[in-house]
């Protein structure tokens, strides 16, 4: 026993009383104060970076959404220990009576209940900044914001109160501000500039996927703009959407049960949730229902009761003129003929919809058409066996003897009658239905109906069995019952969906991703992949992906890897996310990295980027510094990467060829000349060009030029085995004259002769024209790779 256990035991009161009188409410703002580390304040140098963060995440989801082009200013002043941030954007403002909250109570934001990609999630953010740098530094926030249109602006000094998460005003005034609009916040908070790495990696990568923003960074050691992109607009506009049907979580949809105003399942389904329209709720509805009430089994005419149908139906009216009942029996007899297998319920209604048709004075009431129901149940169900027979056997193929085949089926048989009234039964009561027939048969005939047979019977006879017709539970009974609820869930589940509409959400797109790959990263091949939405617990998210290979990357260890979420890089806890982990995953030597081991990072030369946008990003905590491993977000980053990763694949492929190609024309061309003296020293005749003979020998491109006086001629030979579009120019020191078929622009007393032939595999082409024979000519061919060209000037 420890000592507390002790002293208390020792006590004339219950242990118990003694524990309530030191239990007490605690306060958000106290929980986060003791827990600064879930919200990413566990240090001097990190609890800047973070509060940097907030802020600047704030602006950029202010401007954005006012449709502003955000203009963000951030300055870190030194004072010793302590350093001052401030962070000025040129945002919609903040109404004078929303200041106090938002920066002095925790928990309080307009992105929590918004199903909307945005930056911000939970409301916690800016406040616990402010509550960082009161606790370091004992000083108010400072807060300024001026709204559009508004010729002064409010000031604020406050604190967060810890014991009620109010805030606390010291100082309000109205003062002049050189911005229209827009809020500044400074924060003075004890800590460090170790963290300058992580601090310049954010706003650098905010800057590669924000490229409509601009950002200016002012700290100790130096002043860093980032300039907005040329003709960059903001992202595309983002809508609020309801939540998708499919991941919604039980409790999640218990509380939307219990907030909706719709009476019914259906009206609730189309109401509360995205791409649900009518006959998707019905749909599910049907799912529900076959959950809930589970099926009716149907069951076809037995061919032996054809003499027997009439009479039972007539025998089941009584108390009718005799020629109206002949009538009736005739035509529901009539109507089950035509019918194929049916359902209690299926009876039901025909033979309703018989008793309407039914001509003359004579009504066919609720008691007399019961009775006719239960004569077409009997006949019906007479011989359930040669049904069962044809189910089992269809879902058996041929694996099994006739003998076991009917020995399923008639034990399946025996299960049905008194104690399943209507054959009605839910696909789990099936099932077992299905393994007690198997079991007997097994232990009675020795023979083998495994668990593949069992299955397929029972989804054989669940596919023929009908879905039921009952009104379902309402959607406040379904609220109050988990059972019910999780039936519902399933349905959702199992009803295919369209897929959420991306306007809530505003990936980079392919082509930005790649484009701000090129502006940060002096590299040879960029490629940049951008996957259709999907939906984690109800919440529609993208997964965008993008490499750079080569270049000035340093090759030297691992590649390296930036995460963003919602267009926020994450700077820390690498080792902890979703996307490390799937990134670690993939096989990297089949896509031409290094990978020593076969898993973990690859090495190389490479960035790989990995976005996920989502109206709510599963973070691993408060903090917001790594993705949790949700199995949905995981496929998706792994097949975007892999994506990205196949066109790396075929580049390097393609390099790795043309090194060989390269290496192969080295040797040949070593020999070649070697080989063209010796034969003209042999022969006595002029050495050949040597040119000629390399590109027939490698299958290259061979553009030749030859002059006889005046008379030029550029000859073409395509010795591979695909056609070529090339651009051939020449560059002559006089004007020249009869060019065939090409276009010439002079400049500074230069003419560029321009072609672009089309040359098929194993043609020539021959480009002419006439210069004065003393002019200079420069060639240069585009159009085919370096390797396979050969020029010969
Ligand atoms: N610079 C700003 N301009 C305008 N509104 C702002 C600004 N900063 C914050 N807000 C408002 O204050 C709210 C609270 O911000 P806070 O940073 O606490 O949380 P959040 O951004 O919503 O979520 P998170 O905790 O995930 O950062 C925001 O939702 C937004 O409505």
């Amino acid at each position: 026993m420890t000592s507390f256990q002790s002293t208390l035991a020792d006590g004339d009161d219950g242990i118990a009383e003694e524990l309530a009188a030191s239990q007490r409410e605690i306060s958000i703002a106290e929980f986060f104060e003791k827990n600064k580390h879930m919200l990413g304040f566990d240090s001097g140098a990190r609890g800047l970076v973070t509060a940097v963060k907030e802020a600047v995440d704030n602006a950029l989801d202010a401007t954005e959404e006012a449709g502003i082009l955000p203009d963000i200013y951030v300055e870190i002043q030194e004072h010793g220990d302590y350093y001052t941030l401030v962070v000025e954007d040129n945002g919609p403002g903040i109404t004078k009576e929303q200041i106090p909250k938002i920066f002095g109570k925790l928990l309080y934001g307009s992105r929590f209940h918004a199903r909307e990609q945005s930056r911000g999630q939970q409301g916690i953010g800016i406040s616990a900044a402010v509550l960082y740098s009161q606790l370091t530094s004992g000083t108010p926030a400072k807060i300024t914001s001026r709204t559009q249109g508004s010729s002064e602006a409010n000031y604020y000094e406050l604190v967060i109160d810890t014991d009620t998460n109010e805030p606390v005003i010291s100082e309000e005034q109205t003062t002049s501000w050189d911005r229209s609009h827009g809020t500044r916040i400074e924060l003075e908070m004890e800590a460090n500039m170790r963290a300058r790495g992580q601090l310049h990696d954010y706003v650098e990568h905010t800057a590669v996927v924000n490229p409509h923003a601009r950002l200016e960074l002012r700290e100790p050691k130096g002043e860093f703009k980032f300039e907005r992109a040329e003709g960059a607009t903001l992202p595309a506009e983002t809508e609020e959407i309801r939540p998708h049907p499919h991941g919604v979580e039980l409790g999640a949809l218990i509380k939307m049960l219990d907030q909706t105003d719709s009476r019914t399942v259906r009206g609730f389904l189309r109401e509360e949730f995205t791409r649900v329209g009518a006959k998707t709720a019905d749909s599910i509805c049907d799912a529900f229902r076959d959950r809930h009430y589970g099926r009716e089994l149907a069951w076809t005419l037995p061919t032996a009761s054809e003499a027997d149908l009439e009479a039972a139906l007539r025998d089941a009216v009584s108390n009718k003129p005799a020629d109206d009942t002949e009538a009736f029996a005739a035509a529901v007899a009539d109507a089950l003929r035509e019918r194929g297998a049916l359902a209690y319920t299926d009876l039901e209604t025909l033979v309703a919809d018989a008793a309407a048709d039914a001509e003359g004075a004579t009504s066919f009431g609720a008691t007399v058409r019961g009775h006719v129901v239960d004569a077409a149940w009997g006949v019906l169900t007479a011989d359930r066996r040669s049904d069962l027979y044809r189910h089992v056997d269809a879902a058996t193929s041929n694996q099994k003897d006739d003998a076991t085949v009917d020995a399923l089926a008639e034990r399946l048989a025996a299960k049905f009658g008194e104690e399943t009234p209507r054959d009605r039964l839910t696909r789990d009561g099936l099932r077992d239905f299905v393994v007690r027939a198997a079991e007997t048969t097994e232990d009675v005939d020795g023979a083998t109906v495994g668990e593949t047979a069992r299955e397929n019977i029972t989804e054989e006879l669940w596919m023929n069995a009908h879905t039921v017709t009952d009104d379902l539970p309402s959607a406040a009974d379904v609220e109050g019952d988990r059972n019910l609820a999780r039936d519902l869930l399933a349905a959702m589940s199992s009803v295919d969906v369209m897929a959420p509409p991306t306007s809530c959400l505003s990936p980079i797109e392919a082509d930005l991703i790649e484009a701000g790959l090129r502006k940060e990263f002096d590299a040879e091949f960029y490629a940049a992949a951008t996957r259709d939405a999907d939906v984690h617990g109800g919440d529609p998210f993208v997964v965008e992906a993008g490499i750079a290979y080569g270049g000035d990357l340093a090759a030297e260890g691992t590649v390296d890897v930036m995460r963003f979420a919602n267009r926020v890089p994450l700077v820390y806890q690498r080792g902890a996310c979703a996307t490390t982990k799937v990134l670690k995953q993939i096989g990297w030597r089949n896509y031409g990295l290094d990978q020593p081991g076969g898993s973990g990072l690859p090495n190389g030369p490479c960035v790989i980027m990995v976005h996920v946008a989502s109206t709510n990003v599963p973070f691993t905590s408060e903090s917001k510094d790594a993705l949790a491993s949700v199995p949905e977000i995981e496929d998706e980053i792994e097949l975007a990467v892999r994506e990205a990763a196949r066109e790396l694949k075929s580049f390097l492929n393609k390099r790795r060829s043309m090194q060989k190609r390269r290496e192969k024309q080295n040797v040949i061309m070593d020999v070649l000349p070697k080989m063209a003296d010796k034969v003209s020293e042999m022969t006595g005749r002029e050495p050949v060009a040597v040119e000629d003979s390399l590109a027939r020998i490698m299958n290259n491109v061979l553009v030749e030029r030859e002059r006889d006086g005046e008379a030029v001629t550029l000859t073409v030979e395509n010795h591979t085995s695909a056609g070529a579009d090339l651009e051939v120019t020449e560059i002559v020191s006089a004007e020249p004259a009869n060019v065939s078929e090409g276009t010439v622009v002079e400049m500074d007393g230069e003419w560029f002769v321009k072609w672009s032939p089309s040359v098929s595999g194993g043609d020539d082409a021959a480009l002419t024209y006439t210069v004065s024979d003393d002019a200079d000519c420069d060639l240069s061919v585009s159009g085919v790779e370096e390797e396979k060209l050969t020029v010969n000037r």
